[in-house]
C-alpha cells in the first residue's frame, strides 16, 4: 500500500501549479477504508496565499468526511527525502495518530519512513484546550 500511496502522491505532484517556486510537490494520504485522496502543491501571485500538497490532501479527505487517516507520502525534487513544513506537521498531527505511518519520497527514488509524532513531537492537539 506505501507504493501505491507514493505513486498517487507522484501523480498529483504533476498538477502541482508552482510558476514562482517552480518546485512541484506531490502528496496523499490514506482512509482506514483504504481510499486515497491526494494534493499538490498551489501558489499564487500572492505568495502568502499559496498552499502546500500535503495540507491540501489532507483537507480533500476531510472534505469527504475522512478525518482519521491511516498513512501519508509525499514528494518532491529534492536531493535527499522532502522534508514537510511546520505547518503541515501540524495539519497531519491533528487528523493523524502519533504512529502514522509517512512515506517522505523524492524524485531519485529515496524514501524516508517516519511517523506523525517523530514529524511534530509535542503538537498542540484538542485535547490541549481547556
Ligand atoms: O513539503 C513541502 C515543501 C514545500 N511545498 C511547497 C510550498 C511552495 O509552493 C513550494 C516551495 O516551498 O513548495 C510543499 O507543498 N510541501
Ligand atoms: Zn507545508
Amino acid at each position: 500500500m506505501s507504493q501505491a500511496l507514493i505513486t498517487a502522491a507522484q501523480t498529483a505532484r504533476q498538477h502541482a501549479y508552482a510558476p514562482y517556486s517552480h518546485f512541484a510537490v506531490g502528496a496523499a494520504v490514506l482512509s482506514a477504508d483504504g481510499r486515497i485522496f491526494t494534493g499538490c502543491n498551489i501558489e499564487n501571485a500572492s505568495y502568502g496565499l499559496s498552499m502546500c500538497a500535503e495540507r491540501n490532501a489532507v483537507f480533500a479527505a476531510v472534505a469527504a468526511g475522512v478525518t482519521s487517516l491511516a498513512a501519508v507520502a509525499v514528494i518532491g525534487d529534492t536531493a535527499k527525502a522532502i522534508s514537510p513544513c511546520g505547518a503541515c506537521r501540524q495539519v497531519l498531527s491533528e487528523f493523524c495518530a502519533a504512529d502514522t505511518p509517512v512515506y517522505l519520497t523524492n524524485l531519485h527514488g529515496d524514501t524516508v519512513q517516519t511517523t506523525v509524532g517523530a514529524l511534530l513531537p509535542g503538537a498542540f492537539l484538542k485535547g490541549d484546550l481547556s
